[in-house]
């Protein structure tokens, strides 16, 4: 993920000013024995989400937290009337899409009611943060329709909506500094805590391919916690004293005391190394002071202990897979797991090979498939060539209600996605995706 550039640090650090007078001016406008305001007084603030498999739920509540001086009210749309919206001055939309461009189903009673109508909303300023897939043909479609909706309705953006793709996290960013600009009020906490680099092990010397590494870092305060899926934002502190995100998938759970990274060195075209996969791989020792936030990810996380799993991913996405393996052998009673994984040669690039072995031995991994494109012969070369060479067994394990998380890079998944829709046909493909059973950590 990239971060804003030095100077949107200058900006937060204004927010954080403007947070502070924002504050002192309600203290002397709010009466005395008052309660705190409404969203109906001109300070209070409406905050609506539509959200499917939490992730709009969760940004909501973080803004809120966020905003907590001004008295926000956080509800699901199906929950706000036109009353409540003729009541707001200032209100707040993340609204995600489902299915295929369709409304969440907490919103389901907001588009059937609501929407149909025309309240007159032109005393109504507001902010709509959109989230969606571009993976989707109709990207973000709910989130663009109740923006040309309210705008229908003469109410006022505050800003131009923010879209934010799910494997695009740096709109957050954006929307965050929009918000505290717009609002006079502190971005969402930057949440960062302090770590340490406690370890960091080549995988692959030899590899054909880019480096990746496996780091360890601990906390110096109190464990987080997390669920397998989630991600870890790292802070890039490099020598200039320019700061970037970047956002990595954890391996590990907190049962393990730490978060585990895989991290890919990246290089562009002209050799020149990834400003943060080599801050992480090289510049920095282990031992060095690391700052992160660990942030939810709902649509990665698994929907059930109990339900098949099929595990696809390829280099550095073996990072969130993993972590959703170690989550099913800390169980006692769970589903069976299948793992398809792609690197370059088995030689070098059978990264984690004891330990997926060792799960396989204790019945945790019941398949274990691998890829190696640069190893010839015959057989398959890329993950999304072991989904038609594997058909009749993936449309078994889909059929007996097997959930498929794809993690790792973008061109694989889209290959795996295809490869998944030719095998299942497309109605299955479809039925799979509206059911959310489909479950992407892409980058
Ligand atoms: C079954 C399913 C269908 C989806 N359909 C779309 C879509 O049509 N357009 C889009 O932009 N995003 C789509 N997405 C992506 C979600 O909007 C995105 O993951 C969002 O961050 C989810 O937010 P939520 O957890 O609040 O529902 C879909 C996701 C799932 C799981």
């Amino acid at each position: 993920m990239l971060s804003p550039d030095p100077a949107d640090w200058l900006i937060a650090g204004a927010a954080t000013a403007g947070w502070l007078a924002l504050v002192a001016r309600m203290a002397l406008r709010r009466p005395a024995a008052g309660a705190a305001p409404g969203p109906d007084t001109p300070e209070g603030l409406l905050i609506g989400y539509a959200s499917q498999t939490g992730f709009a739920e969760d940004l909501a509540r973080q803004d809120a937290d966020a905003l907590a001086g001004i008295g926000p009210r956080v509800l699901p749309l199906d929950r706000i009337g036109a009353a409540d919206l003729l009541a707001a001055r200032r209100a707040v939309f993340i609204v995600s899409t489902t299915g295929d461009g369709d409304a969440p189903e907490n919103a389901a009673a907001f588009l059937a009611r609501v929407m149909p109508g025309r309240p007159a909303l032109s005393h109504l300023s507001y902010a709509l943060l959109a989230l969606g897939d571009r993976d989707y043909p109709r990207f973000c479609g709910f989130g663009r329709a109740v923006d040309a909706w309210l705008a229908d309705c003469g109410a006022q953006p505050l800003f131009p909506r923010v879209e934010l793709d799910r494997t695009r996290p740096e709109a957050l960013d954006h929307w965050r500094r929009r918000l505290a600009e717009t609002l006079d009020a502190a971005p969402a906490g930057d949440g960062l805590t302090d770590w340490q680099l406690a370890g960091r092990r080549h995988l692959n010397p030899g590899s054909p391919g880019g480096g990746l590494y496996h780091l360890r870092l601990v906390p110096q305060g109190v464990l987080p916690h997390w669920q397998a899926g989630d991600i870890a934002a790292v802070e890039i502190a490099l020598p200039d004293g320019t700061r970037l995100m970047r956002d990595y998938s954890l391996a590990s759970l907190p049962a393990s005391g730490g978060v585990e990274l895989i991290v890919r060195r990246t290089a562009d075209a002209a050799g020149r190394p990834g400003r943060g996969s080599d801050w992480l791989t090289r510049q920095i020792a282990p031992g060095a002071p690391v700052r992160l936030r660990l942030r939810a990810n709902a649509g990665f996380r698994s929907r059930s202990d109990h339900a098949p799993m099929i595990l696809i991913g390829n280099g550095a996405g073996l990072s969130g897979l993993l972590a959703h393996l170690r989550h099913r052998a800390a169980l006692r009673e769970t589903g069976p797991v299948w793992l398809i994984f792609g690197e370059r040669t088995r030689r070098h690039d059978a990264i984690f090979d004891d330990e997926l072995r060792g799960l396989q031995a204790a019945g945790v991994l019941d398949r274990l498939d691998r890829a190696f494109s640069r190893d010839g012969g015959a057989g398959p070369r890329y993950v999304q060539d072991l989904i038609p060479a594997r058909a009749e067994t993936l449309r078994a394990w889909i059929g007996q209600g097997a959930d498929i998380h794809i993690c790792g890079q973008r061109p694989m998944a889209q290959g795996v996605r295809a490869a998944l829709e030719q095998v299942l046909g497309p109605a299955a493909w479809a039925d799979l995706l509206r059911a959310g059973r489909c479950r992407t950590d892409v980058y």
